[in-house]
């Protein structure tokens, strides 16, 4: 059973402000923090790294401490690098809460997968848009999401692809447990589309960065997947 999770790509933030650019969109409903790294190889872009991540973890609190005076979020970091076992033990170590890597960058995604896990963060696996679904079938139950990407990884402020939705319902079907996050392109125009195929995890970054009312959207978002997952009898808090 899976609910709702709106988790801004801070790709879309003002760099320059990020630590209060990260607490209006928590404070504006965000559940978790999608942060975006990617390295030059693996993707033709570069974004951050682990001192950053570290930066911003001094000033957000972990999502399950209850005790944190700060605003408090879950790092969701989706590692568009190439070698992504390379960065297991850093990113572990600086507080990131899940570690997303790419099928298409691992050789071995069975092991990748024990690491992440061994190092105490929830593990996650992302395709491309050119990588069809079924390579995440035996490796799902292993996973604590799997990522469907409605873009190209590599840039914000791309169309989302609707012609992803199709994976993301083969998924729902065979997974009706699973967190499903689509990420690339999502705004209030087309989240009911990636809601209705099952996804419960929306990666917005453009939409909710750039918008005049973060909490509007963040809740628009939310309230669109809960009402999709209770149609399905999937709804769980
Ligand atoms: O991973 C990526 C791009 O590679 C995404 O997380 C984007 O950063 C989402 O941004 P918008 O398309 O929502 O602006």
């Amino acid at each position: 059973m899976v609910h709702a999770i709106v988790a801004p790509s801070i790709l879309a933030s003002d760099f320059a402000n990020l630590g209060c650019e990260c607490h209006n969109v928590i404070n504006s409903g965000a559940d978790w923090l999608h942060i975006d790294i990617m390295d030059g190889h693996f993707v033709p872009n570069m974004s951050l790294g682990q001192p950053v991540v570290e930066s911003l973890r001094k000033v957000i609190g972990k999502y399950n401490d209850p005790d944190a005076k700060l605003p408090r979020a879950f790092f969701d970091c989706h590692m568009m690098v190439s070698e992504p076992e390379k960065w297991v033990e850093d990113f572990a170590r600086i507080g990131c809460d899940q570690f997303t890597f790419h099928y298409e960058a691992t050789k071995d995604p069975v092991a990748l997968v024990e690491l992440i896990k061994k190092h105490g963060m929830k593990a996650a696996c992302s395709v491309k848009p050119g990588t069809p679904v079924d390579v995440l079938y035996d490796l799902a139950p292993s996973l604590d999401m799997a990522l469907v990407m409605t873009v190209e990884p590599g840039f914000g402020g791309q169309k989302f692809m609707a012609g992803m939705m199709s994976k993301v319902k083969d998924l729902r079907t065979r997974f009706p447990n699973l967190n499903i996050q689509v990420d690339g392109g999502l705004g209030k125009q087309n989240v009911e589309l990636a809601a209705e195929a099952g996804a419960n995890v929306i990666v917005a970054g453009t939409s909710v960065f750039r918008a005049e009312d973060p909490s509007d959207v963040i809740g628009f978002m939310k309230t669109a997947v809960n009402g999709a997952l209770e149609t399905k009898g999937l709804y769980h808090e």
